[in-house]
């Protein structure tokens, strides 16, 4: 295709100043030195022109692949002001005329160059429907079709399958209730090996993530200030042990589906040692996080002490109320990537599910003192905020017990669970000091109130 080589040009000239603006940008925390095209492949064209892009990004001694659909076409482009590379290009995951053909291609398993558009096995896909993104801040971009599916395209990139649709695929091999179908799929290669781009799944139009519904029930507390939150209209404890419950029916199946390893004698030691790595890297960045690290490092010693036998198997990695979405037949599960900061070996290393009870109950934290954040200190308000806290925690805790039974119990591994909430907080830390510096009190206020004995 004649239009490759400027396509090319253009985008080794203009992302390294237009990727560090992007949300889903991984790599905010140094400049971009080089942008290398590492392939293209004409998708549509050549008016409008629609190249996939996979791109090197280059900063310092680190090199990521990241994807991009990049667009051209004559008249303006209906897309946001913010997606415009210049020279005519543009970021073309918001042109819905030109993303209609990822869906058909997937419906009718065709190839592309390197790409492959499929449905999964015994699925039949309804093609020809308009897509558009969600507005949700995201680490990567999705597009829904028609209100019928949403379409995941990964931004960073790795060889191999992606950890998200290699969970999702699992637990639906194994009856798991608790996660979106999947529908089709998007992959590529990578440094010559088989690799995920994009994954297709049912979309729930009728959900509400589980971050709206618990802020909703903070705000009805807080408008009764003298209701106790047991009694407020917005109660949302029953919600929190059936979410604990679908927790763990899907530690159940994906231990079931992909196996689970006991823990070595070393773990424990390895669990300690990266602990205290995160710990003094993050404080070393964020000062403030500094004078709680002594504290911190005993908690993450007590955990030596730990006696029963630890399970390790796949886990989602990045468990908060952001990622689960009520419908009218329960909670689903989304998006089972990881921390978005950890490297693809770290995400598929087999972990304590306690890891992720520990980030929902930070989640539960988070819900309840958002909104407090940047408002005058108020004890009375505080209190109650800590009391829904307190209370949607425990029922989170009861209904995982309830599910997974005595062994499984959060509560029976206090220590441990202790240790990894507070390395989660300390992963928060690093997180909204990059990203939300506003909301960087509410990490460090619950390490402060866990380690001074307050809570
Ligand atoms: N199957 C689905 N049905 C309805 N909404 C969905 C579905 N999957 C994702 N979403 C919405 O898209 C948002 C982002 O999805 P997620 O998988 O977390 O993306 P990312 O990896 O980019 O963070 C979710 O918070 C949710 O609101
Ligand atoms: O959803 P992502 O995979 O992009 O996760 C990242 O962003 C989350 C915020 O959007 C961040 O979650 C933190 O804030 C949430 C409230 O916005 C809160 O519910 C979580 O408990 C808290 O960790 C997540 O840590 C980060 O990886």
């Amino acid at each position: 295709m004649p239009e490759l080589p400027e396509v090319s040009r253009a985008l080794t000239a203009l992302l390294p100043g237009w990727l560090p603006a992007q949300r889903w940008f991984a790599g905010k925390d140094r400049p971009v030195d080089e942008v290398r095209p590492a392939g293209l492949t004409v998708l549509a064209g050549p008016d409008p022109l629609l190249v996939h892009a996979v791109v090197e990004v280059c900063q310092g001694d680190r090199t990521e692949l990241y994807q991009l659909l990049i667009g051209r076409r004559s008249g303006v482009p209906e897309v946001a002001s913010a997606a415009v590379l210049g020279d005519g290009f543009y970021e073309a995951s918001g042109d819905a005329d030109l993303t209609a053909g990822l869906l058909d291609r997937m419906a009718a398993g065709e190839s592309a160059g390197p790409l492959r558009f499929s449905a999964e096995p015994d699925t039949t896909l309804d093609p020809g429907l308009r897509s558009r993104p969600i507005t949700a801040e995201q680490s990567n971009t999705s597009l829904v079709y028609g209100g019928q599916y949403i379409l995941k395209l990964f931004r960073k990139l790795s060889p191999g399958m992606n950890k998200d649709l290699l969970l999702h695929r699992a637990l639906q091999d194994a009856g798991c209730k608790h996660i979106a179908r999947v529908v089709g799929s998007i992959s590529g290669e990578l440094h010559g090996e088989p690799a995920t781009m994009g994954m297709l799944q049912e979309f729930l139009a009728d959900a509400v993530d589980g971050w709206a519904m618990a802020t909703t029930s903070v705000r009805d507390l807080l408008a009764e200030p003298d209701q106790p939150a047991a009694e407020a209209g917005g109660d949302f404890a029953g919600e929190s042990e059936r979410l604990g419950a679908a927790v763990a029916e899907v530690h159940a199946d994906l231990a079931t589906a992909l196996g689970t390893e006991p823990a070595d004698s070393d773990e424990l030691d390895r669990t300690v040692r990266a602990m205290t790595e995160r710990l003094d890297q993050v404080s070393s960045v964020v000062p403030e996080l500094a004078v709680h690290a002594p504290a911190l490092r005993e908690a993450f010693e007590a955990v030596r002490a730990h006696e029963s036998p630890i399970v390790m198997q796949y886990i989602h990695g990045d468990l908060h109320l952001g990622q689960v979405l009520r419908t009218v037949s329960g909670w689903l599960l989304l998006d089972f990537e990881g921390e978005p900061a950890a490297p693809v070996a770290e995400r598929h290393a087999l972990r304590s599910p306690l890891r992720d009870v520990a980030g929902m109950l930070r989640s539960f934290d988070y819900a309840a003192h958002q909104r407090l954040v940047g408002q005058p200190e108020n004890a009375d308000v505080t209190r109650h905020a800590m009391e829904w806290a307190r209370r949607n925690r425990a029922a989170f805790c009861a209904g995982y017990a309830r599910a997974a039974g005595p062994v499984g119990d959060p509560r029976a591994h206090a220590g441990l669970l202790r240790a990894f909430e507070l390395d989660k907080a300390v992963y928060e830390v690093a997180y909204e000091h990059a990203n939300r510096p506003d909301w960087l009190s509410v990490p460090l206020a619950a390490i402060a109130r866990s380690t001074d004995g307050s809570e």
